[in-house]
């Protein structure tokens, strides 16, 4: 069996292909990296190390494309493959809609039959957001063939991998912990028999309790880790004023989650708290400047921290006072090597925090949101 997985980056690499390995796949890579391609060329394998443990995984029956300079490989091996991935972050996903609609196309024209692609991205919809990208790159005439033998269903993944420090550009220690979750009603055909993926008919508490307590939480130590000048995850939750927080922040989006899928309260009170150990791990080195990324795209309406705060007023019926701290955290970040952090802080300059919040987030100016974020703006800032 073949599988074609876009990204081998850190999750690709890591966690996907990995596991794909693991299934018996044969796994092309398809990435912009040449050093990555070259080397997964060379050598058809790679390590993961398991952080914590002389635990190694070696993973076989690899090799890499490049998605810009060799399409019409990557077109073919689309249209001869059993399964499609992605990890390349959602950003990138009209990206790389192109040529996999060029690729879907091929597998139509030879009826080639069913198959799935999972966006495993941190987003809620990532695989339908992907389906429309590549909807829009094919005729009108064949979106109804494609809805048909095409399976666009949803994921959520779940496992830190940090950005890598290695001499081999290959090699990628992950933690040991992992979760892929896949949402069955919209698979065609058969489900990929892959050890580790968990089917799930409703994915949406899946993902929002996967985003809303990982995602937020690490996006918690990672603002609040910035704003009081530590470099790493582990240092921002070895300072006792930060762990509180984040603990505080969870217990928001854990109330919100609560109250919208009745979830047990001390089995969430338990989940949190082995999220909370995740993110002290020892063995790993995660930079506050991975987990705080792409502000923008975390600030956004339906993402981990606006998302969960609009909630806590509207469900829970009271103001989120630790995620506004974190919001008002993520609005003062600043990392000029972070394109959309530089952004962001162009808008705070010249038209102040609230109205950076307010484009980002998508909130009327009398939001209650905006006047609660507002108060912790003023706090940090005097
Ligand atoms: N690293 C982590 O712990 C986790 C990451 N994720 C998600 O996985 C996705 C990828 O994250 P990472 O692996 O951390 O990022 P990464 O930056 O390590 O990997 C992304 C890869 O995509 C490649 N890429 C960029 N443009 C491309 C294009 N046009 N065509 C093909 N490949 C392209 C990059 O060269 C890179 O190798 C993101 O959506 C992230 O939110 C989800 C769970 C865990
Ligand atoms: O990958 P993103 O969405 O930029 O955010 C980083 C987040 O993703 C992860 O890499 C994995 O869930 C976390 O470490 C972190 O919360």
């Amino acid at each position: 069996m073949k599988a074609v997985h876009f990204g081998a980056g850190n999750i690709g690499r890591g966690f996907i292909g990995a596991l794909l390995d693991q299934a018996n796949y044969e796994t092309i890579f398809v990435d912009v990296n040449d050093t990555l391609i070259d080397e997964l060329n060379n050598r058809k394998g790679y390590t993961v190390d398991l952080a914590g443990s002389d635990e190694t995984i070696e993973v076989q029956n690899v090799s890499g494309l490049n998605s810009m300079t060799q399409q019409n490989e990557v077109i073919q091996a689309i249209a001869e493959a059993d399964l499609i991935t992605t990890a390349v972050g959602p950003h990138i996903l009209p990206a790389i809609s192109k040529v996999l609609a060029q690729g879907l196309e091929k597998r139509l024209v030879e009826n080639r039959g069913p198959v799935n692609v999972i966006a495993c991205e941190n987003m809620i919809g990532g695989s339908e957001a992907l389906r429309t990208h590549v909807l829009e790159n094919l005729d009108e005439a064949k979106h109804e063939i494609l809805d048909e033998t095409v399976g666009f269903p949803n994921a959520a993944v779940d496992r830190i991998v940090p950005d890598q420090n290695n001499d081999d550009p290959l090699t990628v220690k992950v933690e040991p912990y992992f979760e892929w979750v896949v949402e069955t009603p919209l698979i065609k055909g058969e489900q990929p028999n892959v050890d580790g993926i968990t089917y799930v008919e409703d994915l949406t508490p899946y993902i929002e309790r996967k985003l809303f307590t990982v995602n937020t939480g690490h996006a918690a130590a990672a603002y609040l880790g910035h704003y009081h000048g530590h470099k790493t995850i582990k240092q921002a939750m070895d300072d006792p004023t930060i762990l509180e927080k984040v603990r505080g922040t969870l217990k928001e989006t854990g109330s919100v989650l609560i109250e919208k899928y009745n979830f047990d309260e001390s089995q969430h009170e338990a989940y949190i708290e082995k999220i909370i150990e995740r993110f002290l791990n020892p063995d790993l080195s995660d930079e506050v400047t991975r987990v705080g990324r792409g502000p923008k795209r975390k600030l956004g309406p339906k993402d981990r921290l606006v998302r969960p705060a609009s909630e806590h007023i509207e469900t829970v019926g009271k103001d989120p006072e630790y995620l506004a701290e974190v919001i008002a955290s993520a609005l003062l970040y600043q990392n000029e090597s972070d394109q959309e952090a530089k952004e962001l802080q162009e808008v705070v300059r010249n038209q102040g925090a609230l109205q950076a919040l307010q484009q980002v987030a998508e909130l009327d100016q009398g939001n209650r949101l905006v006047s609660v974020v507002s108060e912790q703006i003023h706090r940090l800032t005097n």
